[in-house]
């Protein structure tokens, strides 16, 4: 677009020397030797006093003023045509939402607006800036993450209080933080929150990704803990790629693996107590769906590379945590000692 706009104009004046020269031989004509000078009316007398007369001809010549008139005109308008090229790249049309504290990082104040979050009708997102970075904010030998994953009801959040009381892992689950951000006063992505989590689709990645950055970072910060059991989560391919890209590679993923029958009966148990909007016939049959279509593709991806730990998730909770317990013996992670004193 800026060649068809330049090129006519670089043109006209390529092709017209007559300004410039014009120009340049009326600036030979104000140093003209003093020799040959006659002194006239209201000249100044010495180095130091200026002229008082005003009596110079008006130069008649329209092309003295044109070549400055053009090429700022041109250099205005290009400047201007960049500029709005590059906003449309980079910002949304619609309006601008400020920081919020759990979802923002001090440090950057970046307005980012993806084409994903535009197909996806979403608001412009201050300082969601972890999915853009390039090079992982920890190495794995600063963070351990394992993840957890399993179809809806398969039992991760039950398994993931016991490996945090022996093995000292933080647990971070992405439905939770998504479910807390949801309910925050003056969250401006509560209701689009609401809406994913009611149909059991994926909240977009940058939301997420942001709220397990954030809980990371606190607590290592608060608690130092740097070993983490992320529950839920990724979801989705593209989640999966874009956190192990900016924010740290995961060690591997445990997966529980249960069948959709008696999944739906534990969360239809578990509906009658647990408020949950999305623990109800309807809602189940959905995140069974994107269960099956989004998420399974993350476990087939990781299971490719030999990073997946299996596991049978239909008997009781004890017995299905033994049988964990002996998988992550045999990839080297065991559980914390605890030295008894014999009084
Ligand atoms: N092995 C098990 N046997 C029977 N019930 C179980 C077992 N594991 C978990 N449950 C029960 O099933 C329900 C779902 O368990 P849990 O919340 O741990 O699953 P989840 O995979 O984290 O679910 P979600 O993905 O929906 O958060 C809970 O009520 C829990 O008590
Ligand atoms: O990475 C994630 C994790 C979860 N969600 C949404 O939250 C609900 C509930 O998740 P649970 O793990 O069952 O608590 C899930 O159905 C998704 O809608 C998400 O979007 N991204």
């Amino acid at each position: 677009m800026s060649l068809a706009v330049r090129s006519p104009l670089k043109r006209s004046l390529l092709q017209s020397p007559k300004p410039t020269l014009q120009f340049f031989q009326t600036r030979s004509l104000t140093i003209t030797p003093r020799a040959l000078y006659q002194l006239q009316p209201g000249d100044p007398k010495g180095p130091n006093e200026p002229p008082t007369h005003t009596n110079a001809a008006p130069s008649k010549s329209p092309l003295k003023v044109w070549p400055f008139v053009l090429i700022f005109a041109t250099g205005t308008f290009l400047f201007k045509a960049i500029i709005d090229q590059r906003k449309g790249q980079y910002q949304a049309k619609g309006p601008v939402s400020a920081p919020l504290s759990p979802l923002s990082t001090p440090t950057s104040s970046t307005l980012i607006t993806t084409q994903h979050q535009r197909k996806h009708k979403m608001p412009a997102i201050s300082s969601l800036g972890a999915v853009t970075r390039e090079k992982p904010l920890w190495s794995p030998e600063q963070v351990t993450v394992l993840f957890v994953l399993g179809g809806p009801g398969a039992g991760k959040g039950t398994q993931c209080a016991k490996l945090v009381r022996d093995y000292g892992f933080k647990h971070l689950s992405a439905g939770d933080l998504l479910r807390e951000e949801q309910d925050r006063p003056g969250s401006e992505f509560g209701e689009m929150i609401k809406t994913y989590i009611k149909e059991g689709t994926i909240v977009p990645m940058e939301v997420t990704i942001q709220l397990l950055e954030n809980a990371m970072k606190k607590s290592m910060e608060e608690e130092g803990k740097s070993l983490f059991l992320i529950d839920g989560f990724p979801r989705k391919l593209d989640q999966a790629h874009a956190f192990e890209r900016s924010v740290v590679p995961s060690k591997f993923t445990l997966f529980l693996i249960c069948p959709e029958s008696v999944m739906q009966e534990r969360l239809l148990k578990r509906g009658e107590t647990s408020g949950r909007a999305d623990d109800n016939a309807e809602s189940i049959k959905k995140r069974f769906k994107t269960f099956v279509e989004t998420s399974m593709p993350v476990v087939d991806e990781f299971e490719k590379q030999g990073r997946v730990v299996k596991v049978e998730a239909v008997q009781t909770p004890d017995e299905v945590y033994e049988d964990i317990k002996g998988k992550l013996r045999e990839k080297g992670v065991e559980p914390l000692k605890v030295d008894f004193v014999k009084n």
